[in-house]
C-alpha cells in the first residue's frame, strides 16, 4: 500500500500532528467539532437552498466550507466537511439528512434482505471526495485537515431504528435477538468507514476520527462482545496507513479504558468525565482530546476562560492534549467567542 505523497510531509511538525503522537508542541492544538456549520453566517448563506447530502459531494462547496471556520477563528485543524452517513448513501442506501432531525432511513435496516440494500462501498464511487481532499490539503498547507467516519455501532443505530433515536431499542434488540445478523450490518459498515477513511487519507488527510458517538448507551459487556471489535476492524485498517487516529463518543465515561483498546492513538473526551479521570482510564498512555462543556460557550467570559485554563493544566498529564470541545459546536453559539477561546488556549499553553 502506498502512502500519498500528499500533505503528511508538510503537516508532520504541525502541533495537532504531534500531540497526537505524544510529541512535544510549541502550544496546545486547538479545534472544535462540528466547527463548520450553523453558528457561522457564511455558512448559512452557502448553504442556502442545497440539501445537506448534496453539498457534501460538490468539492467547490465542502472545500469553502470546510475552510470557513479555519480562516475565521485560525484553529489548529480543518475538519473535513462531510457527514457520518455520506459513505452509507454513496453505497447505495436510500437517506436522507432532515434538518433539524438529522438522517433518516424510510426503509430500515433490520432482516437479511434488507442488508441487500446496503452494499459494500468502493473507492471510485466517491471520486469527487478525493477531490474535495485534494483542494483543501492544496490550500491548507501545513495546516492538517482531519478525514472522519462514524463507527459502526453509531451508523448502524440510525439504519436500523430509522432515524435519531435515544433508547436505540430496535438497535439493541437486533444485536441481543440476531448476532449474526448485527455482526454482518456491522462488517459491511466497518468495510464503508474503512473505505472513506482510505479515500481522504490517500488523497492527503493528516489525520483521522472515528466518531462513535453514541456508544455511550451501551453497557460495558455489550460494547465489548458486539460493538469494539467492529470499531477496532476499521481503526486496525487505517493504522497501516500511517496517520493519527482519534477515537470519540458521547457520554462514555464507562467505556473509556475500552475505548481506549480499539486501536486509535487519541482518546477524545465527552464534557462529562473530568479529563483528569480520563486519563487515568487510559492507563495515561494516550494523547487525548477534549472536553469544553459546549454550553460553557454561552457563559459569561470569566467563567468560561476558567474553563478553559482548567482544562490546559488538566491536559498536561497525559502524553498529548488537543483541546476541543465535549462535543460538538451549538447552531446558536457566538461565533467571536470560539475565535477568542482559540486565541486563549495559543496563548495560555504557549507561556
Ligand atoms: C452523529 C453524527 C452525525 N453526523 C456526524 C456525527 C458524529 C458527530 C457528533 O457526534 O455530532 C458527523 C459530522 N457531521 C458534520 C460534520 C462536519 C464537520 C464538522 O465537525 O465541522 C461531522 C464531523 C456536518 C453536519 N451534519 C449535519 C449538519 C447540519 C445540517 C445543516 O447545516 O443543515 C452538519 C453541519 C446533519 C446531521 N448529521 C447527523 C446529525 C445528528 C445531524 C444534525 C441534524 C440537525 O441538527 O439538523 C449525524
Amino acid at each position: 500500500m502506498s502512502v500519498p505523497a500528499g500533505s503528511p510531509s508538510l503537516t508532520a511538525d504541525s502541533p495537532l500532528v504531534r500531540a497526537a503522537r505524544g510529541l512535544p508542541t510549541p502550544h496546545t492544538p486547538v479545534w472544535f467539532m462540528r466547527q463548520a456549520g450553523r453558528s457561522l453566517p457564511e455558512y448559512r448563506a452557502v448553504r442556502e437552498g442545497i440539501a445537506m447530502l448534496d453539498s457534501c459531494r460538490r468539492p467547490d462547496l465542502v472545500a469553502e466550507i470546510t475552510m470557513q471556520p479555519v480562516r475565521r477563528h485560525g484553529v489548529d485543524a480543518a475538519i473535513f466537511f462531510s457527514d457520518i452517513v455520506v459513505p452509507v448513501a454513496a453505497a447505495g442506501l436510500a437517506i436522507e439528512i432532515v434538518p433539524g432531525v438529522g438522517p433518516v432511513v424510510a426503509e430500515p435496516i433490520r432482516t437479511w434482505a434488507d442488508l441487500h440494500r446496503l452494499p459494500e462501498l468502493t473507492a471510485d464511487a466517491i471520486p469527487d471526495i478525493a477531490e474535495s481532499v485534494g483542494l483543501l490539503v492544496a490550500e491548507l498547507g501545513s495546516t492538517p485537515l482531519i478525514g472522519f467516519a462514524g463507527a459502526p455501532f453509531t451508523l448502524a443505530s440510525y439504519l436500523v431504528e430509522g432515524g435519531p433515536s435515544r433508547n436505540h431499542l430496535k438497535t439493541k434488540a437486533l444485536m441481543h435477538g440476531d448476532p449474526d445478523l448485527w455482526n454482518a450490518l456491522c462488517a459491511r459498515l466497518a468495510q464503508i468507514s474503512r473505505t472513506f477513511l482510505e479515500v481522504q487519507i490517500r488523497a492527503g488527510a493528516s489525520a483521522v476520527q472515528l466518531f462513535d458517538s453514541w456508544a455511550g448507551a451501551l453497557s460495558l459487556a455489550d460494547y465489548e462482545t458486539f460493538v469494539r471489535p467492529h470499531s477496532a476492524s476499521v481503526l486496525s485498517a487505517v493504522g497501516e496507513l500511517g496517520v493519527p487516529r482519534i477515537h470519540f463518543g458521547v457520554g462514555t465515561g464507562e467505556l473509556l479504558s475500552s475505548m481506549s483498546t480499539a486501536g486509535a492513538d487519541v482518546i477524545g473526551v465527552d464534557y462529562r468525565v473530568a479529563l483528569p479521570d480520563a486519563i487515568e482510564r487510559t492507563g495515561k498512555s494516550f494523547a487525548v482530546q477534549g472536553n469544553l462543556d459546549p454550553a460553557l460557550l454561552f457563559a459569561p467570559w470569566e467563567a468560561t476562560e476558567r474553563a478553559v485554563r482548567r482544562i490546559l493544566a488538566e491536559g498536561r498529564a497525559a502524553p498529548g492534549h488537543i483541546f476541543n470541545l465535549g462535543h460538538g459546536v451549538l447552531p446558536e453559539t457566538d461565533p467571536d467567542v470560539l475565535t477568542r477561546v482559540v486565541a486563549l488556549v495559543h496563548e495560555a499553553s504557549a507561556a
